[in-house]
């Protein structure tokens, strides 16, 4: 199993080229099921999961051809409509062919894709959103099996609680739906956007998306696109923290900071001066300690749960006590007691994290336990005295693109280990 070896060496400095979004290029690869067109993709990260992704459009049955960021789908000759247990369990996202295919070829199969290290994440929504609009839908033995007849009809869809896979499910079932449907409590996400982009480019006509009411009057058909994937807010924001943890001065180019707002926010409470350009974001520390923020994650455009670990490692070496709130997920507070190993004063009451700051960590064998509490371990191997050994960093591959390799440019001392 391969691991990471990192030593504290002080400040990061210098530019990173940040990747395109995991959460955007997931959605968009499978949105390709919608067309018997060629689809394009540009700026597509290599990441664990888009590989999962190709993988499981080609088992439907799709031509998949991925090199230097660009992936190409073909999805004419889908004639499988069985996405299976082994392919859905390594990667949640699975989930979202249902919609599509439901909608192009009046029938799919899926296998449940059962909680994960950071919660239940059950997918109700997303089978009675499909059920509004005329699907019948089973669920057995482990796969959720739905069909309709005849095309789709649009309905009014009022979301019990803001769900981005559920939004981008029942967008992607709508655009082919015979009339028009309205989801009401819509996700606001960046990625959701993307999407729409994607879909309109194609022949869709979705209007809204950004907001908590998204339109879609359905079409007949759809066609390719070409579509550059949305620079990954995430893998940014982790880049940012870890300067700021390290006290240090760096530039992200190929971002998108209208998409971080809420982050650049609470890094700018910290202390860290952030300065942004329309595709990049400079971050100075001048090599201040950071002072310690108070979190509350929420859906977009609110604080993101995926940068919430990440804060809490920033936090344990900051000036003061923060605390953090985790409302979307209700066990996402794995990296607490690794961060405990590093010598971290973190108390965990109900769904917080109370960091105490001031921390002087110290490297340890540690345990990603999924991905952001990957990149939050990684944070603190940068500051901390001594070698941190991170362990099972497939859930680190999963989401960031060479980490290491990004790191290293920066000055990190950091290593692959591969036994
Ligand atoms: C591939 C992708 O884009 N993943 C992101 C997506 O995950 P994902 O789309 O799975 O997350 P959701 O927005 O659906 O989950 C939000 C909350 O709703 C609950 N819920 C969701 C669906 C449902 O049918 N029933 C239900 O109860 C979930 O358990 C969770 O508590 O949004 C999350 C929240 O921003 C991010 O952390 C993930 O990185
Ligand atoms: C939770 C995440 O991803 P996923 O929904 O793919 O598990 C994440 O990106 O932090």
């Amino acid at each position: 199993m391969e691991k990471l070896s990192i030593t504290g060496n002080g400040p990061l400095s210098g530019d990173v080229t940040i990747s395109g979004a995991k959460n955007a290029a997931l959605p968009l690869l499978i949105a390709s099921l919608l067309t018997d067109q060629p689809c394009i993709f540009s700026n597509v990260p290599s990441l664990r999961d888009v590989k999962t992704s190709l993988a499981l459009l080609e088992q439907l049955g799709a031509k998949v051809a991925f090199e230097k960021g660009q992936a190409k789908i073909d999805a004419s000759g889908v004639d499988n409509l069985v996405a299976p247990y082994e392919l859905v369990k390594t990667m949640r996202a699975s989930i979202l062919v249902l919609g599509p295919m439901l909608a192009k070829f009046g029938q799919a199969q899926v296998s449940l894709p059962g909680g994960c290290a950071i919660g239940a994440r059950p997918v109700n929504l997303h089978l009675t959103g499909l059920e509004q609009l005329g699907a019948k839908i089973e669920v057995e033995a482990g796969y959720i099996t739905a069909s309709v007849d005849g095309r789709l009809k649009g309905a009014n869809i009022f979301m019990d609680l803001v769900s981005v896979g559920a939004t981008e499910n029942l967008m992607m079932a709508a655009v082919l739906a015979e009339g028009t449907t309205t989801i009401e409590n819509a996700a606001r996400e960046p990625e959701i956007v993307d999407l729409a982009n994607c879909l309109n480019a194609m022949g869709a006509k979705v209007s809204g998306a950004g907001s908590d009411k998204i339109i879609i009057e359905g079409v007949a058909k759809l066609s390719g696109c070409q579509h550059a994937v949305l620079p990954d807010r995430i893998e940014t924001g982790t880049f940012l923290v870890a300067a700021a943890a390290t006290r240090g001065h760096i530039r992200c180019l190929n971002a998108a900071p209208r998409t971080l707002e809420a982050v650049i926010s609470k890094l700018r409470e910290a202390g860290a001066q952030v300065d942004t350009g329309d595709d990049w974001i400079e971050l100075n520390m001048a090599d201040r300690q950071p002072k310690a923020v108070n979190i509350r994650t929420a859906p977009h455009p609110g604080f993101p749960t995926d940068m919430q670990a990440q804060f809490v490692a920033l936090n344990c070496v900051a000036n003061g006590t923060g605390v953090v709130a985790e409302t979307i997920f209700e066990n996402r507070f794995m990296h607490v007691p690794e961060l405990h190993r590093m010598g971290a004063d973190i108390e965990l009451e109900a769904n917080s994290a109370v960091c105490k700051g001031n921390s002087k960590l110290k490297g340890a064998q540690v345990m990603a336990t999924d991905l952001r509490a990957s990149a939050s371990l990684v944070i603190a191997g940068l500051v901390a005295r001594g070698e941190t050994i991170v362990d099972r960093i497939y859930h680190l591959d999963r989401g960031y693109e060479q980490i290491e390799v990004k790191l290293g440019g920066l000055g990190a001392k950091i290593r692959r280990i591969k036994e």
